[in-house]
């Protein structure tokens, strides 16, 4: 993957891709330990690029997972009906096993963040450091992922309540999949071990989504998309809140104060019962 991106906090380590969290005597656990080992079973035999329906990695997502952009015949950006909350079936690329070559439409997250990203400190400082862009960021474009350490429930308890505990930043982001009523949980933490990601901020009125995407490996990549045109010098947002999140009134939980300033802010940042 194509990733020059470090960290100013030297406390933080740089990590371009999901990495298994610590190790723990758990099935859970074990579980994580296995996909990240095993290789999905999609391999297209396509040559040069991808086409539904004869490329069988689309048939697997069901449509075409992007499209060309209409300024940029370069760009492959996310179908559009892939942008809202209840587009179910996944988005699986192309990967090592499949004989399309490098330029396959069906290859975006895995050629790495956006070069034009920067890290800066928000306007209101009590919001920490944000994601900025340097260049414009055409509607439907993959941004970055949202890299860390993939960790079972027991450890995203433990490491939640130390972070509510001693007033510390939360990093953990709960990916909630549904597919014939089951429910499957990722937990990605990259507080420690992150990419540029990490920076990302929530916002109530965001400009980007969070989308999983798979490629070799059966754990979802956490990929950031622009859901509309953005201007240099924005912050990149997304909306931390999933359908898990409540609305647990302040006083019952030590919840965040948002800081996004726009005009749908709710208030507080979306907090997650895992
Ligand atoms: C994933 S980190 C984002 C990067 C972080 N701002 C930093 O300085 O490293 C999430 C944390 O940033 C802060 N944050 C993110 N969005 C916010 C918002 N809209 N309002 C207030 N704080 C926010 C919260 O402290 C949250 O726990």
């Amino acid at each position: 993957m194509n990733d020059d991106f470090s960290h100013h906090d030297h406390t933080v380590m740089y990590i371009s891709e999901n990495v298994p969290g610590p190790s723990e005597n758990s099935l859970e656990y074990n579980k994580i330990v296995e996909d990240f080992n095993s290789q999905l079973t999609n391999k297209c035999n396509c040559d040069h690029v991808c086409e539904p329906p004869i490329c069988s990695c689309l048939q697997q997502s069901e449509s075409r997972n992007y499209v060309v952009s209409d300024s940029d015949k370069n760009l492959f950006c996310l179908n559009e009906t892939r942008m809202k909350d209840d587009a179910i079936s996944p988005v699986i690329e192309c990967n090592d096993l499949c004989s399309c070559d490098a330029n396959c439409g069906n290859r975006v997250v895995q050629k790495g963040p956006l070069k034009c990203l920067y890290v800066g400190m928000c306007t209101n400082e009590n919001k920490g450091l944000g994601l900025f862009c340097n260049n414009v960021i055409p509607k439907g474009t993959f941004v970055c992922e949202y890299a860390g350490e993939v960790i079972t429930k027991a450890q995203a308890n433990i490491r939640q309540q130390h972070n509510i505990l001693n007033g510390e930043m939360n990093y953990i982001f709960c990916l909630n999949e549904h597919s014939n009523d089951v429910i499957t949980q990722t937990f990605v933490d990259p507080s420690k071990l992150g990419n540029i990601g990490r920076y990302a901020n929530h916002s109530c009125d965001p400009n980007c989504i969070i989308v999983p995407v798979r490629v070799n490996i059966p754990i979802p990549k956490l990929a950031l998309f622009a859901t509309s045109n953005i201007s240099p010098h924005t912050e990149i947002t997304f909306n931390y809140g999933s359908s898990n999140s409540t609305d647990l009134v302040p006083a019952i939980v030590d919840r965040t104060k948002c800081l996004c300033n726009t005009s749908k802010c709710k208030g507080w940042l979306p907090y997650q019962m895992f």
